[in-house]
């Protein structure tokens, strides 16, 4: 299938057509009916008795999704902020300095704090870890070389080293890659040399092993025209010892393990983890089995952790706590997480714990209850300086709708990810959009998060996304089976509107065919 990120999305799209836009090359993924809903363009915003349900705590506390997002982004900030203030700054293992041994600048955070530049490079705090253990995390330093590259005169190709013109006397000691320096060559001499091994001094070319001939005396004929310096790869040819390689900002991938490596560093100064526990409550949930008698499988236990993960936290926990007021409250009071992320809980049944434990705990609600369906009664509180707290409501697509609004913002904060206003000095990237394949039905009042699949669009190269059908708060079938939600304004949108995109952590990876079908109708209960 077309790749969702193969496409320039969010680039250059507004061109696309607006009025008939032409489908995706495969939209539907093999759907076995059409659409049902009525061509773009055509669709009423949701009005009448198919408007959901607008309570009264809805009307007086909750936020916009827009202004919800910013909330948690903001929070993220102030608890990397102190975060930089309480850690102690990692020590050089070599000189025992609280040194960054690329720069030879300070880690103290404090100090950091007198000097605008520094304080910018270490708003998070830093963490030295091993190279082994930095895979997904953001450098909080400078990646600078710690050695030319490469470190001394190579060949770049298995054959001979020669100096001066040809033809030459072949040594009878070859020069193997890591092994003792060669001795220097004379004029019309040559020696047989591995890709990688060092150049003897006075060597003028390499001649590759395909390039020259040996006659029965060993002498050395060229097979072609010899370039002065021809396949050797000059020392500090890719970088000299303390030039910039990445910024600091930069996402830790394997490529980046590979030049870290290359450039001699064992460890990397990077923004430590966020330490993450979840909280699942419900008496209602099995851990095993069938669902049977009234009780229902435990969806978020399983999915929460790893979707976590996959935003580059520490899940230090995942405890399933039932509907124990009791249990829910030790549990939030004793834990030592950055973030505690609760399940279910979140409305105002008679075993809905969550708000009595804020209020017990005498938290701070920064967001109660967002304008969006699904998930209009998550929330975020700060439970002290520096900790929070994320409650998920219990339906499934609800509590990825507040993963999604309030924790990944929060989180991407915190681990330095975030683009826009991050301080590590990385450009502002516009929100990803696409246009919708069909017009989606709105809530009245509050934004939609629907999921979609990104189809490119064979001629233009631009992706669409595709509303799919099963989007019901309590279903996951069509998140299982989307590459992104779509973000739809209250009021609904209409076919080929451009609309925000929230692509999921592991969307490049899947191209999963699902069983989902597009449907650009609203179910919001
Ligand atoms: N009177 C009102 N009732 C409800 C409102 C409302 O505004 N007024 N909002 C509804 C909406 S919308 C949502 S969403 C839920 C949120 O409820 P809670 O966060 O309190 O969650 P629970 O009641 O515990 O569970 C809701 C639903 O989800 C199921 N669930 C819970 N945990 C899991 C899990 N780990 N895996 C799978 N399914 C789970 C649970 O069995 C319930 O069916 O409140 C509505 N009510
Ligand atoms: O927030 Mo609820 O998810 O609309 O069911």
């Amino acid at each position: 299938m077309a790749n969702a990120h193969s496409a320039p999305r969010g680039q250059g799209v507004p061109g696309a057509p607006r009025a008939a836009a032409p489908g995706p090359a495969d939209a539907g993924r093999d759907a076995p009916r059409a659409p049902r809903d009525p061509s773009p363009g055509t669709e009423a915003p949701a009005t009448g008795q198919d408007a959901p349900r607008e309570t009264a705590r809805d009307r007086h506390h909750a936020t916009p999704w827009p202004a919800a997002r910013r909330i948690a982004a903001q929070a993220g900030r102030q608890a990397a902020a102190h975060r930089a203030r309480t850690t102690e700054p990692p020590v050089d293992p070599v000189t025992g300095a609280q040194t960054d041994p690329a720069t030879g600048l300070s880690l103290d955070p404090v100090a950091d704090a007198s000097t605008a530049p520094r304080a910018e490079r270490f708003p998070r705090g830093a963490a030295r870890v091993p190279l082994e253990a930095a895979l997904g995390l953001v450098l909080a330093a400078p990646l600078t070389a710690l050695t030319d590259l490469p470190s001394f005169d190579t060949s770049a190709m298995d054959g001979w080293v020669v100096a001066g013109p040809g033809p030459w006397a072949v040594r009878d000691e070859g020069i193997l890659a890591g092994h003792e320096p060669p001795a220097p060559l004379s004029d019309g001499e040559a020696a047989a040399i591995a890709t990688g091994a060092r150049i003897p001094p006075e060597t003028t070319a390499v001649i590759r092993s395909e390039h020259g001939r040996l006659d029965d005396k060993r002498n050395l004929h060229p097979l072609r025209e010899v370039a002065h310096g021809q396949d050797i790869r000059p020392r500090a040819q890719e970088c000299r010892s303390g030039e910039l390689l990445l910024p600091a900002g930069s996402v830790v991938t394997p490529a980046v393990l590979g030049l870290a490596a290359a450039a001699g560093y064992d460890d990397l100064l990077v923004v430590p983890r966020a330490r993450v526990e979840v909280l699942v409550l419900g008496d209602e949930l099995l851990t095993s089995g069938r669902p049977r008698d009234g009780l229902i499988r435990d969806a978020l236990g399983p999915m929460l952790p790893h979707w976590l993960r996959a935003l580059g936290v520490e899940v230090i926990a995942v405890r399933r706590l039932g509907d124990d007021a009791g249990a829910v409250l030790k549990a939030v009071r004793d834990s030592t997480a950055d973030l505690v992320v609760t399940t279910g809980g979140t409305a105002s049944g008679p075993v809905d714990h969550v708000h009595p434990t804020l209020r017990a705990l005498g938290a701070e609600l920064l967001v109660d209850g967002v304008k969006v369906r699904p998930g209009h009664p998550m929330l975020l509180a700060r439970l002290a300086e520096g900790r929070h707290l994320v409650g998920l409501p219990g339906n499934p697509l609800a509590a990825v709708s507040g993963l999604l609004t309030l924790a990944e913002p929060l989180l991407s904060e915190l681990s330095g990810r975030a683009a826009p206003e991050s301080s590590y000095g990385r450009e502002a990237r516009e929100p990803d959009t696409a246009p919708l394949h069909a017009a989606v039905q709105g809530h009245p009042h509050d934004t939609r998060l629907v999921p979609v699949v990104l189809r490119q669009d064979r001629d233009s190269g631009h992706d669409w996304a595709v509303p799919l059908h099963y989007n019901g708060p309590a279903m996951l079938r069509g998140i299982a089976a989307a590459d992104a939600l779509a973000v739809i304004p209250p009021g609904g949108a209409q076919g080929a509107q451009e609309v925000g995109i929230l692509d999921l952590p592991w969307s490049w990876s899947t191209g999963n065919p699902g069983t989902d079908l597009p449907g650009n109708e609203g179910c919001f209960t």
